[in-house]
């Protein structure tokens, strides 16, 4: 084990430990605050210091995770080796002229053993709600100090650091926040299907491709067999409950390329790309046995659950379009129904 690495029994903790460190996490900093942005300003805050070591730390629970480094190439160290755990603690710049004289650094392994820091200077890193997540902070193996001029410098660029790291966290919430939305506008609730305007646009999309590639293309049309009859046995909350268990089985049961959808109701629709009729018929098959192997209760009463499908498949050699496709499938799903049920037309 490196000198580095030995563990400690202590480091400091400032008294607001715990938001502190909700901050680093709601900041996202561990994931993306690293690269060449950050790598500069680092650089730079060695460059205007005049020292040969500089880090970007983000100061953890137990570690120090070092995200950008000039000179002291380290991923990071234990917290109770870090020397900005100490500098996390204050409320401006922490400035140690010599480690070997300085009580809490003394012992550090990186005072100890190489490279013999002597010289350590770090700004924190402060979040706007006012919690220090880290630092940018630059060392030697010589002692001195920072003329004023530097420390305000090296304050600066803390915040620029800082800035950064807030500006990507915006940058990640509002990516998140508008797959959500997208997420919300395309999936039917009760299924997590598509919903049927999500469905149609990718029906267009996947038919030009399906011409484009020439490339085959089905349509399985889905229907739950006697649906009012559950709904009037057991309730209109048991039927929402059995279409989001068929739902979940659908989706767990398709490919990533498929297209998986509440059409109607309780009717649902398979787009399955590069599929010909009788790979379709084979995927209906599965399904329609798990759906009538799927257990539903209504309380200590099953609710036997079956379901009706029709397949159709474009034909890439002939000018087929959405709507063949569909009229197909819900010709062949009348077919299935006026022929008992339970079954594939
Ligand atoms: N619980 C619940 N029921 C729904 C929902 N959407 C449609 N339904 C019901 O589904 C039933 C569909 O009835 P029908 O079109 O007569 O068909 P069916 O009873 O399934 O009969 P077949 O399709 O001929 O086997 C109606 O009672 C609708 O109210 C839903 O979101 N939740």
């Amino acid at each position: 084990m490196a000198a580095a690495e030995q563990i400690f029994p202590t480091f400091p903790q400032p008294a607001d430990e715990q938001a502190r460190l909700a901050a680093l996490h709601r900041s996202g900093a561990p994931d993306h605050a690293s690269g060449p942005d950050f790598a500069f300003l680092t650089a730079l805050a060695a460059r205007l210091c005049g020292m040969p070591y500089a880090h970007l730390t983000l100061v953890d629970g137990d570690r120090a995770w070092i995200r950008a480094s000039v000179g002291l190439d380290l991923d990071s160290l234990p917290r109770s080796q870090s020397y900005c755990a100490w500098a996390v603690l204050g409320d401006t710049l922490t400035e140690v002229p010599d480690t070997t004289q300085d009580a809490r650094m003394a012992s550090l392994a990186l005072t100890v053993g190489a490279p013999q820091v002597r010289r350590y200077a770090g700004a924190p890193l402060w979040t706007l709600d006012g919690h220090p997540i880290g630092t940018l902070c630059v060392m030697d193996s010589h002692p001195g100090t920072l003329t004023p001029e530097q420390r305000d410098l090296l304050a600066g660029l803390a915040h620029q650091a800082m800035a950064l790291i807030e500006a990507r966290a915006a940058e990640r919430a509002l990516r998140q926040s508008e797959q959500r939305l997208e997420q919300l506008a395309t999936t039917d609730e009760l299924t997590g299907l598509h919903n049927r305007r999500s469905l149609l646009h990718r029906l267009k999309f996947e038919v030009a491709r399906a011409r484009r590639f020439r490339a085959p293309l089905a349509a399985v049309m889905l229907d739950l067999d006697h649906f009012r009859r559950i709904n009037d046995e057991h309730g209109h909350a048991t039927g929402d409950r059995v279409l989001a268990a068929v739902g979940k089985l659908v989706r767990e049961n398709v490919r990533m390329i498929d297209v998986a959808g509440r059409y109607g109701g309780e009717e649902l629709c398979l787009l399955l790309p590069n599929t010909p009729l009788i790979g379709a018929r084979k995927m209906a098959e599965t399904l329609r046995s798990r759906i009538e192997a799927q257990v539903h209760m209504d309380g200590a009463r099953r609710v036997p659950v079956t379901a009706s499908f029709g397949v159709g498949a474009i034909d890439h050699m002939a000018i087929d379009d959405a709507d063949t496709l569909l009229r197909a499938a819900e010709a062949a799903l009348y077919a299935a129904k006026a022929n008992g049920r339970n079954r594939i037309d």
